[in-house]
């Protein structure tokens, strides 16, 4: 068994390319991990999913734990085996969707009780509970259980909810124990103010865990404050660790937290848009729903390796959209994927070649220009 490891291969300002090393194989930094929220990155084969360049995919507690359950999925081998990636997974460890989707919910020190979105049984999750789910998942790196406060809030009630995730880390290391080639990853709080997100960083640097994540943004704030929290927690961070921006984003807000050192993101709008009919492209945003598609025999991007990108009409996606046809959310989740892996490569380039100011200049450049 292998172990768990992160080497920065080299460094552009704050930026930063490598790889982490897992026994499941290695994760290109900076990397975007599409969100496989119940066993599935939806509308797209694992098959898929791998041709693209992505080398980690991320599970959810939340969903799992209520269906298929986890006890389940351990009993048909594991989360890999159930989904057939044989890639590092990472999983999300419950709290944020429990705030975020979850009924009746009963915050305490404990842990939290809540009533399934699905059924509405009532569940219990706590540190232990969210760390031993993760481990019958079979998770590569798991997500210690945090409270994630909705921005804007009163500075109190962030710092409560700071504290409490810092207490709680501790007691997802110790029900993490040792797991050998496996990652727990802390998270850090603090809403949009420095003071708390120092704390929040260097409390969390002290338990030494496999690498830290930056939560309780994405929630809500703008773009300034987002990147200012990073600015703000990054000197605080190991550089010989991952760092991970929870939920984070659009491509500029990766390229911007690419810049300032961040080496890991997912978020939910490359396959969310692209099943409500968005397109991510190198010219920017594509909305194919637009009547002016209906003719338009163009690609959405004829460079593109992705064949979804590359081989099918604007005015055909269009149709499929339009139509409400199940390929067009097909073709259009497997397009943004594929541009999002392309962006991240490109970081990749970018940051080895000593050129992220340049790429920076020129990707801003397309998205701005629009389409052709
Ligand atoms: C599969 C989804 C992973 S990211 C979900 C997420 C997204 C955002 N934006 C913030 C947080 C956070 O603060 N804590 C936790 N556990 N998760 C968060």
């Amino acid at each position: 068994m292998s172990s768990f490891g992160f080497t920065v291969h080299a460094r552009d300002g704050a930026a930063r390319t490598g790889a982490i090393t897992t026994p499941r194989g290695e994760i290109r930094t900076p990397a975007f991990m599409p969100v496989g929220t119940a066993g599935t990155v939806k509308a797209m084969y694992p098959e898929q999913v791998k041709a693209l360049g992505a080398d980690i995919v991320l599970g959810n507690t939340y969903h799992l734990m209520l269906r298929p359950g986890a006890e389940r999925v351990a009993r048909l081998g594991g989360l890999h085996r159930m989904m057939r990636w044989d890639g590092p997974i990472l999983t999300d460890s419950g709290g944020f969707q429990v705030m975020s989707l979850a009924g009746l919910r009963k915050l305490s020190e404990t842990g939290v009780v809540f009533q399934s979105h699905i059924d509405g049984s009532r569940h219990e999750m706590t540190p232990e509970r969210s760390i031993e789910i993760q481990t019958l998942l079979g998770a590569d790196i798991q997500m210690q259980l945090d409270e994630c406060v909705r921005l804007p809030a009163p500075r109190e009630e962030v710092e409560k909810a700071m504290r409490l995730s810092l207490r709680w880390a501790e007691r997802c290391r110790t029900a993490f124990g040792s797991q050998p080639g496996r990652a727990l990853f802390g998270i850090v709080q603090g809403g949009t103010d420095e003071a708390l997100r120092v704390e929040s960083a260097k409390d969390l640097v002290s338990l030494d865990l496999g690498g830290y994540a930056v939560g309780g943004l994405a929630v809500g704030e703008p773009q300034a404050d987002m990147l200012r929290m990073i600015e703000t927690v990054e000197p605080h961070l190991p550089t010989a660790k991952p760092r991970y921006l929870m939920g984070v984003g659009t491509p500029d807000d990766i390229a911007q937290a690419v810049r300032r050192g961040i080496d890991m993101f997912d978020c939910v709008m490359p396959t969310r848009a692209g099943r409500h009919g968005m397109a991510y492209t190198r010219h920017g945003r594509v909305n194919l729903k637009n009547a002016r598609f209906a003719e338009d025999i163009r690609p959405l991007d004829e460079a593109s390796s992705c064949a979804a990108s590359r081989d099918y009409s604007r005015a055909y996606l269009h149709h499929l959209v339009r139509s409400g046809e199940i390929l067009g959310m097909m073709l259009l989740t497997w397009s943004n994927l594929a541009y999002y892996q392309d962006l991240m490569a490109g970081l990749r380039a970018a940051i080895r070649d000593g050129r992220l100011e340049d790429h920076l200049a020129e990707i801003r450049e397309g998205w701005a220009r629009g389409e052709a």
